[in-house]
Order: C-alpha cells, then structure tokens, then sequence
C-alpha cells in the first residue's frame, strides 16, 4: 500500500506518514485530509516514501486527497521549506500560512474566472446608436467604449458608471468576448520623464535570469510608472508578475490602476482581508497560470506561479513586510530568494529604501536604478525645522504652522497635519491624587477616545467608558494628558470654522469601504485640512495637497530601539512627500524642540544618503545589523519571573552549542513587558555571519523543542527581528 508522508500545521516538529490506496508520486504537492488525533486535520503531501518511520501495520489511511486542483509544484515545496528552515519554523506550520484556508480544507476549489472580458454586441451598438432615453447602462456603455472594449468586467465595473454593469449584461449589450487580446497590452500610457526612461532602458539592457534592483526613487518620482512598464515586458515575454505592496487596505487605487493598464491580463488580488472563496480562487488561478499579475499583501509572497518572470516589492523598507507573529518571515527578504530561486529578476521600490538594501545597493550586490527627480511636480517640497523649544504651542499647532495653514486655505489648497498617534489623549490622569488610567492587562496606558467617549487600550484592545470621576479618590475633574489626533481635529475645526477639517486615521477608517470613502473625498477637493497618523504617510497622491505639518515627531527621536531614528527618518520623508506632488509647490514643516538634530538637518536637505551613510556608520561602530545579523528568542508566561527562568535556561543550553561566532546576552523583560496579561522577556543573539548563526539556531531550537517547558510558558525564535 502507498504511504504518503504529510506536513500538517501542527506544533509538532516532525511529518506524519499516512497510507492512501490510490496515491501515486503525482500526489506529492496535493492537499490532503488525514485523520489525526481525534479529530482530522489538512495538510500537503510533500513525499511518497517507499518506507514508513512506523509499521505500516500502525498508519491510518487518509479521508480524501483533493484532486481537483494541479498539485503544489516542487518549486513552491522548496520555498515553503526554505521559510521553514530560514525561520526556524514547522513545515506544517508554513504550509498553513502559505496556503489560503479553503484549500488546505481539502475543499472544493474553482479556479473559474470570474473577471472575463466584456466586448459590445450588436445590440449594444444599437442601443447607442439610437440613444433614445439616458440610462445608466447606456451612460456606462459610452464610457467602456471611449476607454477600450474588450476590457475585464473589474475594468468596466470601475469605470464611473460601472455600478450598471450587471444592467448592460442582463440587456445583451455586452457580453463576455471571446476574442482574446494579448495579455500584455497595454493602455494609457504616458510619457516617460527622462529618470523613468533610463531606469527602463538601464533594466531592459540587463541580461535575463536573477538580479536584485533597488528602484531608489525620490517621493513623487513615478516609480509605479516604472513598475507597469517592468511588468509591461514580463507579461509579453509570457511571464506572471508578482506585485507586492505593504498594505493592501492602503492601495486600493493601485488595483484600479494595474488592472486598467492591462485590460486584457488577469490581474488577482491576494491578502488576507479576502474573503475565503476569492482568496483561495485567486491562489488556484495563480497556481494555474492563469493569473497574469498577482497583486498582494506580504502572503502573496507564496502564491505559486509556474510562469513567474518578475516581482515587484513597492516601498521595500515598509515594516509589514515582517509578519510579527506565527512565523515571523520578512516578504521581501523571502522575495529576494524565490526571485534567485526561479532566475527572474526582482525589483525593489522606495523613496527611503531600508539601510539594509541600501547597503547592498552601494557595495554592488544589487544593482540600483535612480529617479532623483519628480514626474510631475518641478521639486521636492521645501522641509523647514520649526524650533518649539521657546515656543507656546496651541494645542501642538505653532503660529508657523497656523499661519501656513490659514494660507493654503485662502488658496484653496490641501493640507495635512501629521501625529502619529491616534485617539484623543494618549492618557487620563487625576490632577488631585495622581491616578492614572492604566491597562489591567497591559504595561500600557489607556488612551482617551472622546470620539464615542471611550478608554481603549492599543495594545491588547481592553476597552471601557470613560469615567465621570477620578475612579481613586472622586475627583470630578480628571483631565486627558497629552494629544493625538482627535484632539488636534478638535482644535483645527475651532481654529478654522470655515475648513473642511477631515481626520485619517484608523479609527475614521475602521473598514476598507470607510477607507476608500475617505480617500475618495480627499481626491475630490472635500477636505481642507487632513489630521493623519502613518495612514497618510504611504503612497498617496493628492495634487492639491501642498502643506504637511509634522507635530510629535521629536518622542520618537531618543527610542531606544536602535532601528528608531531609520524608521523615524523614512516615515518623515514619506509624509512630507505627499506636498507638491502635483504642479503647485510643496512645503513641510516640522515642529521639534531639537531642529540641529543631525536627522533634522538630513531630512531639511531631503538627503536620504546622506541619511543612510550617517546611520550606518553609527551601526558599524555599535556592531548592529546590517554588520551583524540578530535572532531573538522571546518568552512569555503569566509571571515575568518564569519567562525569565526559561530564558536563563536557554540561554545555559545555548552556551553549551554557540561556538566563537555566536554571542548570547542577557535575558531581560520587553519593553512592553505585559500584554494582554502575560509578562514578556527576550534574549537577543547574534553573529558577524548569517552562516554561524543558522547553524547555531538549528542546534539550539532542537535542543529547545526538546526542553521541557513550564505550562503556561509559551516561546518563540524570530530570525531578523526588527524590534529590538
Ligand atoms: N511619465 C509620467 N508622466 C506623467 N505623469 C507621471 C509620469 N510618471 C508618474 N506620473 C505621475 O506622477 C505622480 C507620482 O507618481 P507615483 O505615485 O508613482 O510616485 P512614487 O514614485 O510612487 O512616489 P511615492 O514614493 O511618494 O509614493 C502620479 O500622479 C503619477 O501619475
Ligand atoms: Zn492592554
């Protein structure tokens, strides 16, 4: 009888062997429902073994092996593998990530296309040509024929009266076309500014197979352009693009963009907030090849596509590239070994590249493609330091930057005022006995939400009214310390009655629809002035936005995590980038007590080199990443003593295994030491060389597994930590 050996997502370090009657080496890749303990579980084939670890006698056959979808190719075995080994994470444990939960069910899929191409019928032209009563169908059948027929239905349905597309469907006045288009053609096309063309030509002189691009392009330069054009090529030469993007929530124009670049491609979007039918049709349709380009979260890193001959990572330094729990994998770093895996290029795009590529960049390991000027705009916004140190603040707002604001609003234009901090007060406080509202559950304080007159903490998500009174000694006079967006909204709109004052930020937009809704209104001139958090900072592109205002950015100067000031500088660059985009100039202002601040100084030239060669060198004289390379192990138990004991131990049985390479320190608490009532400690690792420290790891986390760990102590290894 075959056996089949399979990785299940279970924290169980080794496969399960299972017979299956019918199973022959074609299996390997196939989804599969097995029985196990005493219930059943999905997982992947990933052998035939011609010998079980087990009697066979002891194997318990298989429920059903999904055969309706083609098998996980090797190659998309080899990466799920290398994540594992990489990450020091389980097989099954990677596959459960990696696979979208409708198929590791071991459901059925369809890998249907539900986004054909529309084409007028003889009936549309008709009804045109008569045009007898206006209706929304025929408005939508004008528009589809001035943008190009055939198109995708998602391409119609975009379009401003695409609500009617399912109306000119169910008349007969389009219909899905079977003529089919070149996948790579391509409308709309501008004009490449001289940057974007000697970025193409530079990539197109390149020979084919891997190579590692940073696209390092001011803010505002167009470096999407160049992404569509990069694309452009990889789908005539018959390949599929993978596009990553930071978050997906936060690019929702981008989906319209791609897809009505390529009306006959199949564009899928991939990412979690997909419901599970879509996201597992999205993932077959890749796994197919019938998806042309996949668009996606850091997840859609694993889709699987036979035909893959390009990706695409947009602004690569982004934070959420990194999962931050289960299997803590870096996408774009994951990105960069598929892309030499399968020996297509990858290209990787930021205006504030992390100092890890950057470093790459300048020591030639990959190549680099500059765009040192904007598309559109003739400049980069000007950046100017407004010393607060002697300042009275009004709510936060300097006379500066009030004065700034009430210009921009006699001219009619858009301004963004930037804290990274929503809620109202990050904190209320008692004046009379000195109570504070703090977390039950957390070492955080409740932040005052006086939205919907809330305590919330954003930490574990504890959530309460606020109370009328000091809840310590009665006092009815308690006062929220502090500001955060709310407030300062609050301030601007008594400041300035007549403004369109609009906040943008998590909690204004809760779901993609409040999110898009928001965006929409900020395009279409609606709001005068914008109060944002980092929602802001990321990609947009509002032409009549020409004042940003930085406030609060100084708490974020002395963090003493030493990734701080990089993460800091990136999101400042970013923010002001969004000023002047357009053909009016931009300008940024930042509020700071420190405006002699080296990173002030850096970011008032808008020289992010001159940035990355100070940072680094502060990196290389402390021995930081990227001149070593870092694991964390982390701990957590309901009392902090515990975590730490287990970390002593860890670090005892480490002593034994880390050779000269490999440095173990000291365990200590987090920085946030209790969240959601478990007290947290880490121990950091490191080493001069990835090799030592893989090595090390691997020993280490065997002899770990193999530890007996208190109940109620939960552990885990994150390779590459970004916080420290
Ligand atoms: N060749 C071009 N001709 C005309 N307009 C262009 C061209 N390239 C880009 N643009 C426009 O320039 C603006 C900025 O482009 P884009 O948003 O791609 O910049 P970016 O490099 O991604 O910037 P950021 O990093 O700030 O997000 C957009 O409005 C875009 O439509
Ligand atoms: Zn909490």
């Amino acid at each position: 009888m075959p056996i089949v050996r399979v990785a299940l997502p279970v924290p169980l370090p080794q496969l399960f062997d299972y017979t299956a009657e019918d199973a022959d080496g074609s299996d390997v890749g196939r989804c599969v429902r097995v029985p196990f303990g005493r219930g059943d579980k999905s997982g992947v084939i990933v052998a035939l073994p011609g010998d079980a670890e087990v009697a066979s006698a002891r194997l318990k056959p298989v429920h059903h092996i999904q055969r309706d979808v083609p098998p996980l190719p090797a190659d998309w075995l080899e990466l799920v593998g290398f994540v594992a080994r990489y990450y020091h994470a389980r097989l099954g444990e990677v596959v459960a990530l990696a696979l979208p939960p409708g198929l590791r069910r071991a459901d059925g899929v369809s890998g249907e296309d539900v986004d054909p191409p529309l084409d007028l019928t003889a009936a549309g032209q008709a009804a045109l040509a008569e045009a007898r009563r206006e209706s929304r169908a025929l408005a939508l059948l004008s528009e589809a024929v001035a943008a190009g027929l055939p198109a995708r239905r998602s391409v119609v349905r975009a379009l401003p009266a695409g609500a009617a597309v399912g109306d000119a469907l169910k008349r007969g006045w389009l219909a899905i076309s079977a003529q089919s288009q070149p996948r790579h053609l391509a409308v709309g096309l501008p004009t490449l500014t001289e940057d974007q063309a000697a970025a193409v030509a530079a990539f197109d002189a390149a020979e084919d197979g891997f190579r590692c691009w940073l696209l390092h392009g001011v803010t505002g330069s167009g470096k999407t352009e160049v992404y569509l054009r990069l694309a452009e090529r990889a789908l005539a030469a018959g390949g599929q693009v993978l596009m990553l993007v930071p978050e997906i929530a936060l690019t929702p124009q981008l989906e319209g963009r791609v897809a009505s670049r390529f009306p006959a491609a199949n564009v899928v979007a991939l990412h979690s907030g997909l419901a599970e039918g879509a996201r597992s049709r999205g993932f077959v349709q890749a796994l197919t090849g019938q998806a042309d380009i996949v668009l996606g979260t850091r997840l859609s890193v694993f889709a699987p596509l036979p035909r893959l001959g390009l990706i695409l990572v947009d602004e690569e330094h982004d934070a959420s590239y990194k999962q931050q729990e289960g299997v803590r994998y870096s996408a774009r770093d994951v990105a960069v070994w598929r892309a030499r895996q399968r020996k297509v290029p990858v290209v990787l795009g930021s205006a504030t590249p992390s100092l890890e590529s950057w470093l790459h960049a300048r020591n030639g390991r990959y190549a680099t493609l500059n765009l040192s000027r904007r598309a559109v705009a003739s400049s980069l916004p000007k950046v100017r330091c407004i010393d607060t140190s002697r300042l009275r603040l009004d709510e936060g707002l300097s006379p500066a930057l009030h004065k700034a604001l009430e210009e921009r609003l006699a001219r009619g234009e858009q301004s963004l005022v930037f804290l990274n901090r929503r809620g109202y007060a990050p904190v209320l406080s008692c004046p009379s006995c000195g109570w504070i509202s703090t977390c039950p559950n957390c070492s955080a304080n409740l932040v005052v939400h006086l939205a919907d007159r809330r305590l919330r903490c954003h930490h574990c998500g504890c959530d309460g009214p606020v109370p009328a009174a000091c809840p310590s000694c009665g006092n009815q006079d308690i006062q929220p310390f502090g500001r955060g967006t709310q407030r300062v909204e609050a301030r601007l709109a008594e400041l300035f009655p007549a403004a369109r004052v609009l906040r943008v930020d998590r909690d204004a937009a809760r779901t993609r629809s409040q999110w898009e809704a928001l965006l929409a209104t900020i395009a279409n001139g609606g709001a005068d002035i914008l109060v944002g958090t980092q929602m802001m900072a990321k990609g947009h592109d509002f032409p009549r936005l020409t004042l940003v205002g930085v406030i609060g950015a100084d708490s974020s100067l002395h963090a003493a995590d030493f990734r701080a000031p990089e993460r800091l500088f990136q999101q400042l660059m970013q923010v002001g980038g969004r000023a002047g985009r357009g053909t009016l100039p931009g300008e940024v202002l930042i509020q700071t007590e420190y405006p002699a601040h080296p990173l002030y100084q850096h970011l008032s030239r808008q020289d992010f080199d001159a940035f990355a060669r100070m940072a680094l060198d502060e990196r290389r004289q402390a021995g930081f990443p990227p001149y070593t390379h870092q694991a964390m192990l982390r701990a957590d138990a309901p009392l902090l003593h515990d975590a730490v004991a287990f970390l002593k131990e860890a670090r005892a049985l480490g002593e034994e295994l880390a050779g000269d390479a490999v440095r173990l320190f000291d365990p200590v608490p987090m920085r946030l030491t209790r969240l959601a009532r478990r007290e947290r400690a880490q121990l950091l690792v490191e080493a001069d060389q990835r090799g030592p420290l893989q090595a090390f790891l691997l020993a280490w986390m065997e002899a770990l597994y193999r530890q007996r760990a208190p109940r109620d102590l939960r552990w885990q290894v994150d390779v590459d930590p970004l916080d420290v």
